[in-house]
């Protein structure tokens, strides 16, 4: 090797989902060796792969990451845009409202063919191998040593330069991290649970709903979304209480239940297949998980749900993990692949977003779960979409913000918050005003009505009529 050739980087990427397929990418095109290791076979041959839901929508965020290693168009064609959102009232009214201009919009992918075609493009790359059916176990941070277990329990132990933790919201690399003084770390399951349910297409193979929407049933306790997929069906998820999904035991209860709550999703889903998908299934929990920090000397960092795992209500989880291969990316050309200057650079840089994401998401839940129903989610997206078009530059509906710009997620966050404080001085002033305002405007009105009535009187007076 001569002088000024560099010692090739050889990283282990642990975990090939959503963000360790998309970050393998992006190592390998920086010229780094790359080893990836995902603990389940390759699910490009199985037939069936459980797991998280089945679609999944992308927004600006992720397409950005995709775009960047060339990804985007082979993904997005086979996406189904959705321009606005469709809510679903009790009385099975559908109001549509616009996510903002015509390519503003987010998009259904099929969650198994995303990871499939990042795992394909991953193989196209020189100088990387995956591992599939190798589960990380244990890794030393002091010298990049990482042991992984195959399907035979035959373990296998490497020497890497970095071992970046792409292994989900249950991170094996995180939980060695966790034996570490000084590593913080917290978790939060909600009460909330989620079970996936399907809207085939209609009697004609046609899509049962509106195509191009984000269908949602704001039921406050309960809420309901479905997304659409190429094959005209829509991947419907409930999130209720799992208290509310035990306590629907029998088939009749859950009839019930869907005629009261979801009237008109009922002969969507159709009853026999709901009772069939409901009663052999079983909700699934959701969690949030922060900590902190995101690197282990210059050995270890953890991209994606292993650091900053989210309930899925701003649908922004997978985009913030895909952003974090373009942070990383480009923090490690800023510090020209020192790892020792790029990790800490990385953490600082990316917690902050990523755990005002991770509470965003809380909130909306909170929100969504107390104060969210049809009229509310109406007035809320309306007025929002109303002060953008007065206010452009200024009122940028948070929503917005996170799902169709790269704005930072905590500068998004701060935004709103003066939005918010915005908001309730207008309305205050305007109640203040209004209550003084209608006070004048009775008092004239009751003067002109005075003045009123006696011009009328004084006229009808004139052809003795009186009234
Ligand atoms: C119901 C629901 C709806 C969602 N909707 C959206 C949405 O609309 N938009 C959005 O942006 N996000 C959404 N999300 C969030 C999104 O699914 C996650 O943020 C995303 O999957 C995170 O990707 P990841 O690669 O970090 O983790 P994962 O997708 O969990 O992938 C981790 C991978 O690591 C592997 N692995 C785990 N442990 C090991 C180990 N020890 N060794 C080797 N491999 C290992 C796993 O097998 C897996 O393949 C949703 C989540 C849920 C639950
Ligand atoms: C999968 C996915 C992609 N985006 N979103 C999403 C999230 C939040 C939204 O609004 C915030 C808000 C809604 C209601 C009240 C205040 C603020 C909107 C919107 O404005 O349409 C869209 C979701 C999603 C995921 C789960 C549930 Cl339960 C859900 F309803 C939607």
């Amino acid at each position: 090797m001569s002088f000024h050739q560099e010692k090739k980087k050889h990283v282990a990427v642990c975990g090939g989902g959503l963000v360790g397929a998309l970050n393998a990418c992006y190592m390998a095109r920086r010229g780094y060796k790359v080893d990836l290791y995902e603990m389940r076979p390759d699910i490009r041959t199985m037939k069936v792969v459980r797991g998280k839901s089945i679609n999944l929508a992308l927004s600006c965020r992720g397409r950005e990451a995709l775009k960047r290693v060339g990804l985007e168009d082979a993904v997005t064609k086979y996406g189904i845009p959705m321009h606005a959102r469709m809510i679903h009232d009790l009385n099975g009214r559908r109001r549509p409202i616009l996510y903002g201009t015509k390519d503003q919009y987010i998009m259904s992918i099929d969650r198994r063919l995303l990871n499939e075609i990042m795992l394909s493009a991953v193989e196209k790359f020189p100088d990387v191998e995956i591992h599939f059916s190798h589960k990380l176990t244990t890794c030393n941070f002091e010298t990049g040593e990482a042991t992984f277990e195959n399907e035979q329990g035959h373990k296998v132990t490497k020497q890497f330069d970095l071992i970046i933790g792409c292994d989900g919201a249950y991170s094996a690399v995180r939980k060695q991290m966790m034996k570490l003084s000084r590593f913080d770390y917290q978790q939060t399951y909600i009460p909330h649970g989620y079970m996936e349910l399907n809207i085939p297409p209609n009697s004609q193979n046609e899509f049962a709903m509106e195509i191009n929407y984000l269908h949602i049933w704001p039921r406050n306790e309960y809420m309901m979304i479905a997304l659409p997929n190429l094959d005209k069906s829509f991947t419907t998820t409930l999130f209720m209480p799992f208290e509310m999904f035990e306590a629907i035991t029998t088939e009749e209860k859950l009839i019930q239940f869907f005629k009261e709550e979801f009237p008109d999703a009922l002969p969507l889903l159709g009853q026999e297949e709901l009772i069939k998908t409901f009663m052999s299934s079983k909700a699934l929990p959701l969690i949030t998980v922060k900590c902190h920090p995101y690197h282990v000397n210059n050995k270890a960092v953890l991209l994606g749900d292993a650091a900053h795992a989210m309930v899925p209500f701003y649908g922004q989880g997978m985009n913030c993990g895909m952003e974090d291969c373009i942070i990383l990316d480009e923090i490690l050309d800023a510090y020209e692949n020192d790892f020792s200057k790029a990790l800490p650079a990385y953490t600082k840089k990316r917690n902050p977003d990523a755990k005002a994401i991770c509470d965003l998401a809380m909130y909306n839940y909170i929100e969504m779960r107390s104060k969210v129903n049809t009229t509310s989610f109406l007035i809320r997206k309306k007025l929002d979409n109303l002060l953008f078009k007065i206010f452009p530059k200024t009122w940028v509906p948070l929503y917005t913000m996170v799902s169709f710009t790269r704005i930072g997620y905590q500068e998004a966050i701060q935004r709103r918050e003066w939005q918010d404080q915005v908001l309730t001085r207008c309305l205050t002033v305007l109640g203040i005003t209004g209550v003084v305002g209608l006070g004048v405007m009775t008092y004239q009105l009751s003067q002109n009505y005075v003045h009123w009535s006696e011009r009328v009187q004084n006229i009808l007076s004139q052809f003795g009529m009186v009234y």
